[in-house]
């Protein structure tokens, strides 16, 4: 987080970028397609001076159409009965669920106690949920899909889905490809601000923390065929820079000379200058004259400040290839050409007010109000984050805007989106598009219980941390006699793989909002909830398929699969349940849900090796296949959490 100090009745003379004109605001992308549809029309958008109050959302279209979900499938069937039986009420949303026990059925729809609730007393014939239930049943369209359905207590409908439909339907998307399994979103266009690190700071276990957790959000919304822009939200404007610049002039004058100066530690060049800063008053007006002189454009000031930045993004980026994340910077100063406008705009509105000198915005229920421009007149956080918001849904023409912090800064996002509610950019219904999230997380604790930290430093470095996963994993590979089996190259790529795996799932695995302890031992265990035990479970699936001699590309369009023995039955559903959960995750922003659902996935798939024979049965083919299908779903979810599988071990 950085403090700004260009003044509002300065020119915004840095022109990172140009400002928003009326060309730009009715810029290049046109929600309109063939294939749209309305969403509610509840929010009072802007674009530039007109006002809309709808909100038009077209559904990609994909090469291959995705089916949705089981769950939306057994929907669409619902919501047609429920029709067919109760014509004269509107409104009425299937409910349909998974069956917490087994033993009653797959999944229950629970429309009919509500139902019942609307119309009883009113002359109905019904007399009671039960026969509400029963007519649900009895309406149900024809389908493949459901083998029967039961009634149970007050109305609540068990179903039971067709195994020969099941096994079909995971052998379909064996042909089709998974792709035919991505979820349908209400969404086309979605920002995901993540990562976002402070320049010329550490890139700290918080930031790896949003790092992954927004990465996997962007690759569940991508594998949704939704549009995600990636943005590092950078922090790279502010006061402290002054004071970094005439540190670089003092201590490198040669920094113009071309090479880039041996700042070497960022951390330390930054501690250094803010001393110096501290305990220097001649130093202190200096930093404080060099802020004016940047931000009034001077080209000296420019180029030191973009020289600082490149220093800092390389650190960054050494982080990001070995994630093997990407992300578009649009950082901090990208946006500060923008601000006044969308001050402008807000006090347009009536919601900038005057308090002790700043210049405010109320927000209902919170005793402190959200300070836009500072008593010095100067932009800061807030103000940043508004225009930002701003450009998203206007300039970026996104629905959803997505933002992944540690829980401590909570509060602000809360206080901005209440602003921009306010102001009439965001609906006031949480459920509406566009719409803003915040996605906190917690802290990463160290053995001792405290915030995570290494011997030496105040803070990890994060590019020796993955490091070390990397060599714990090579050391263990090596012990267990891999260097002789397997090329240099393979060796490398797998404790790779796997020590990168390992750091992300632990940190995925988790819901977001707790703290979590990190403990190498425990992510490089190949027992339990671990990348490491998921990965070899993954490989060993692939020895199977690999040790039978089969070819799996000709068993997909001649073979056929049928689950009769109960655990396949089991695999195979689970299996059909990818989709639903893809879709949980995006909704509710919750990696943690996919990991829930691989972990159970190679639980349900030992079940089922241990009771079934696979290679030199009977049922050879149909079980190659439930493998195939069960190898194709663990890499998927891996390439979602962005874990790199491996295939042998
Ligand atoms: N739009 C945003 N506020 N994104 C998050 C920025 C995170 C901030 N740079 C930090 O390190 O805490």
């Amino acid at each position: 987080m950085s403090s700004f100090t260009l003044s509002l009745k300065l020119p915004p003379l840095l022109s990172l970028s140009p400002p928003p004109s009326a060309q730009l605001l009715n810029s290049n992308f046109s929600p309109l397609s063939l294939n749209t549809r309305i969403l509610r029309a509840t929010s009072r958008r802007f674009f530039g001076a007109v006002e809309v109050s709808s909100r038009i959302i077209s559904t990609m279209e994909t090469d291959k159409e995705s089916i949705g979900s089981l769950k939306q499938q057994l929907a669409k069937l619902f919501e047609e009965s429920l029709r067919a039986a109760f014509p004269d009420i509107s409104d009425v949303q299937p409910l349909v669920a998974i069956c917490n026990d087994t033993k009653n059925g797959d999944y229950q729809c629970n429309n009919a106690m509500s139902l019942w609730n609307k119309i009883k007393g009113k002359g109905t014939q019904f007399k009671g949920p039960q026969p509400v239930g029963k007519a649900i049943v009895e309406n149900l369209p024809a389908s493949d899909m459901i083998e029967n359905c039961s009634i149970a207590g007050p109305g609540f409908i068990n179903i039971v889905l067709a195994r020969q439909w099941i096994a079909k339907s995971v052998q379909k998307m064996l042909i089709d490809g998974i792709e035919t399994w991505a979820p349908k979103l209400p969404v086309k266009r979605t920002v995901v601000d993540f990562s976002s690190p402070n320049i010329a700071k550490e890139m700290h276990v918080g930031h790896l923390r949003s790092t992954i957790i927004g990465d996997t959000l962007a690759r569940m919304l991508e594998f949704s065929n939704v549009e995600v822009l990636r943005r590092n939200h950078v922090g790279d404007w502010g006061t402290q820079f002054g004071m970094l610049i005439e540190f670089l002039f003092e201590k490198f004058p040669n920094w113009e000379a071309g090479s880039t100066p041996a700042i070497g530690d960022l951390e330390a060049f930054y501690k250094a200058s803010k001393q110096r800063f501290d305990s220097d008053p001649d130093f202190k007006e200096r930093a404080q004259k060099a802020v004016v002189s940047l931000q009034g454009g001077d080209e000296k000031y420019r180029k030191a400040w973009a020289q600082i930045c490149e220093i800092s993004r390389k650190e960054f980026q050494k982080v990001y290839e070995r994630l093997g994340v990407h992300l578009e910077e649009k950082g901090e100063s990208f946006y500060n050409p923008y601000i006044p406008k969308a001050l402008e705009l807000l006090n347009e509105k009536g919601l900038i007010e005057e308090s002790e000198g700043a210049r405010v915005i109320f927000i209902e229920g919170k005793k402190i109000p959200l300070i836009v421009v500072k008593r010095d007149g100067g932009f800061n956080y807030a103000s940043t984050d508004l225009t930002a918001l701003w450009y998203r849904l206007n300039e970026e023409k996104a629905d959803w805007m997505i933002y992944v912090t540690d829980v401590g800064q909570r509060e602000h996002f809360e206080m901005f989106f209440s602003a921009a509610k306010r102001a009439g950019w965001l609906p006031s219904n949480e459920n509406d598009y566009p719409k803003a999230s915040h996605v906190g997380f917690g802290l990463v604790l160290g053995e001792d219980g405290k915030r995570f930290r290494t011997r030496s430093t105040e803070v990890v470095k994060l590019v020796d941390l993955l490091d070390e996963a990397k060599s714990r994993c090579k050391l263990a590979l090596e012990e267990r006699g891999k260097a002789k089996e397997w090329t240099a190259e393979e060796l490398d790529q797998t404790a790779e793989a796997v020590g990168y795996g390992a750091v992300k799932y632990a940190d995925l695995k988790n819901n977001r909002l707790t703290n979590y302890t990190f403990n190498f031992d425990q992510m490089l265990s190949d027992k339990g909830n671990t990348a490491v035990y998921l990965l070899y479970a993954h490989a060993r699936i692939c020895s199977i398929i690999r040790k039978s001699g089969r070819d799996i590309e000709e068993l997909k369009k001649s073979g056929a699969m049928d689950l009769a023995h109960q655990d396949e039955r089991m695999l195979g559903l689970h299996l059909l349940q990818f989709p639903e959960i893809v879709e949980e995750a995006c909704t509710n922003l919750l990696p943690n849900l996919l990991c829930e659902y691989l972990y159970k996935l190679s639980e349900d798939f030992t079940k089922f090796y241990t009771n079934c024979q696979v290679v030199g049965s009977a049922e050879e083919t149909s079980r190659l296949l439930l493998c195939e299908a069960t190898a194709l779903v663990m890499r998927k979810c891996f390439h979602l959490l962005g874990i790199t599988p491996v295939y042998k071990i």
